[in-house]
């Protein structure tokens, strides 16, 4: 499933009218039908529905819902929010169908007639404005959808709850709480931004008809789904031995942090590594090979010096690195050496996001991909701005991070982007708040190393493994767990479930 901005929805949808030959008045008929038909599966026609409209092309959408409502038997009126001649083009020749077969229609003004008006129905259609909405809401739109949220009424919303914009990164102002939206396609960016996807209630997308290749030229952001796991999940070489599994490298653990390396060491070897080595003090390898029979080790005398010969020559047989987890914020070597003196592929995470501040220009340099794993925390701290900032652009600023140090973006939270570095962008939104625990993005570090090592293709090696780390989660929850008590651990042991649904 594609995620677009308003320009590009608006692109898409001229690319299915000039290329595609279907007229705007079609898919705005089609949208009202779909949604109408969505209506219909939930509300008994003995609910009042009231509908109401704005002078955009939502609000024509409206006139079509409403149409059709009627045909099924429902009792409708459409409360017209905006003048007559605000309704132009493709809106008024559908105001003009529903005017063909009824007289429900009634011009509101002000917010106190909507409130008086409102109160007789049962179910309030919200065609106020859809995708087109800039600047702050005006009045008497605003007072109205304050009306409307204040009512004790279910709302529906068609395409997105009035008042919020399609794209990240605008200051939302007034908006229609919905129980329940039809968005008209594809979701918009704000259904996956932490701050606003709750207006959207619960949601679901209507198709109307644009085709898929409209999509493919433009957008460049997808909702990663089971589908596209299978798609480019690597099979499993039936004449694979260890090496060819990939050879991963840990590198942290502080000694008061050593869970940190045997999580994220167990979720690489229990995602298919074939071997972990795992980098930390010699205080810690007693503790982390307890937990982690299976991982081999190696000496480091602490985790700030720069890496010796014999630390080089023993790193130059390995695959792909994550470091970071566990490791400490105090002055260290230790990365600049990594990204200087090997070319392996690059995972950083946790505390070591705080050593790869500094390095970012050496990090451009580095020869092999580079693959960062803040959650908001840590992106405020990389970009310079704060966690509000950052919750209300997941997508823009990972995309300019991404595109100006030309890494992988893994910006984590309950909807994790990942961007590449040409700036296509996917979101994971599987797991839970069960996840909301320590350690469980060391799982994730783990998961990702392994995945880093057997793809081809990054980008879904990396959505691939945030889909592992999510639906583990899911499961758990579902059966054996709840979201209090789910542990980092339980998520490791998890992944056998996720891996026996993708074959
Ligand atoms: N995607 C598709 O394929 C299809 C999409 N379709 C539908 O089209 C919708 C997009 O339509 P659109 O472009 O006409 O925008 P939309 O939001 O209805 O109208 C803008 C109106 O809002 C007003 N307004 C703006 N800002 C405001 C503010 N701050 N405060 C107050 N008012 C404000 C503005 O007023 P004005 O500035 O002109 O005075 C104007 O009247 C889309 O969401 C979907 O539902 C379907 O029909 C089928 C195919
Ligand atoms: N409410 C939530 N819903 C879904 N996933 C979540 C939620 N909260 C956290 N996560 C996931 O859990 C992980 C937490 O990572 P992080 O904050 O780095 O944890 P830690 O550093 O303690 O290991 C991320 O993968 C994040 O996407
Ligand atoms: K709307």
């Amino acid at each position: 499933m594609y995620i677009v901005t308003a320009e590009e929805m608006y692109e898409i949808d001229r690319y299915a009218i000039k290329k595609g030959g279907i007229e705007g008045k079609i898919l705005m008929d089609n949208a009202g039908s779909q949604v109408a038909q969505r209506i219909v599966q939930t509300y008994d026609t003995n609910r009042k529905m009231a509908i109401v409209a704005g002078g955009g092309n939502n609000g024509g959408d409206g006139f079509v819902i409403a149409r059709y409502l009627a045909e099924y038997g429902y009792e409708v009126t459409v409360f017209q929010l905006v003048a007559d001649h605000k309704i132009k083009g493709d809106a008024a020749f559908h105001k003009q169908c529903w005017l063909n077969t009824s007289d429900k229609l009634t011009h509101v003004t002000d917010s106190h007639q909507l409130k008086q008006r409102l109160v007789d129905f049962d179910v309030v259609i919200d065609a106020i404005l859809g995708i087109g909405v800039s600047g702050a809401i005006r009045e008497p739109i605003r007072s109205m959808i304050d009306v409307i949220n204040h009512l004790p009424i279910e709302k529906i919303s068609v395409d997105i709850p009035s008042g919020l914009p399609a794209n990240d990164g605008i200051h939302v102002d007034q908006v229609i709480q919905a129980n329940k939206t039809y968005i008209i396609e594809a979701p918009k960016e704000t259904a996956f931004c932490e701050d606003t996807s709750i207006y959207y209630g619960e949601w679901e997308t209507v198709k109307i008809g644009i085709p898929q290749t409209a999509y493919v030229k433009h957008s460049s952001k997808k909702r990663w789904c089971k589908k596209y796991v299978r798609a480019t999940f690597p099979k499993r070489d039936k004449y694979a031995h260890k090496g060819s599994n990939g050879r991963g490298l840990v590198i942290g653990g502080q000694l008061t942090m050593p869970g940190a390396i045997v999580l994220a060491a167990r979720a690489a070897l229990r995602s298919g590594a074939g071997l972990i080595t795992v980098a930390t003090v010699k205080e810690n390898i007693p503790i982390v090979s307890s937990s982690c029979i299976e991982a081999t080790y190696h000496l480091l005398p602490n985790l700030t010096n720069r890496l010796t010969d014999r630390d080089l020559e023993a790193f130059e047989k390995i695959d792909a690195i994550a470091v970071g987890m566990g490791i400490g914020r105090e002055d260290s070597q230790l990365l600049s050496d990594l990204i200087e003196k090997l070319d392996k592929p690059l995972l950083i995470d946790a505390d070591g996001l705080y050593h790869a501040k500094p390095l970012l220009e050496p990090l451009l340099q580095h020869k092999a991909p580079v693959v960062i794993t803040p959650h908001y925390g840590e992106m405020a701290m990389l970009t310079d701005k704060t966690v509000p900032e950052v919750k209300r652009s997941p997508f823009s600023i990972s995309r300019q991070f991404a595109e100006k140090h030309q890494l992988y973006v893994v910006l984590k939270g309950k909807y994790t982007v990942i961007t590449a570095p040409d700036g296509e962008q996917i979101v994971s939104d599987q797991g839970n708040a069960g996840l909301a625990k320590g350690g469980t993005g060391d799982v994730l570090s783990g998961i990702l190393l392994t995945m880093v090592m057997q793809h081809k293709e990054l980008l879904s090696a990396l959505a691939n493994g945030c889909y592992l780390h999510g639906k583990s989660a899911d499961y758990l929850v579902e059966e054996d767990h709840t979201e209090r008590d789910l542990l980092a651990t339980d998520v490791i042991e998890g992944l056998s479930q996720v891996f026996r649904t993708l074959s």
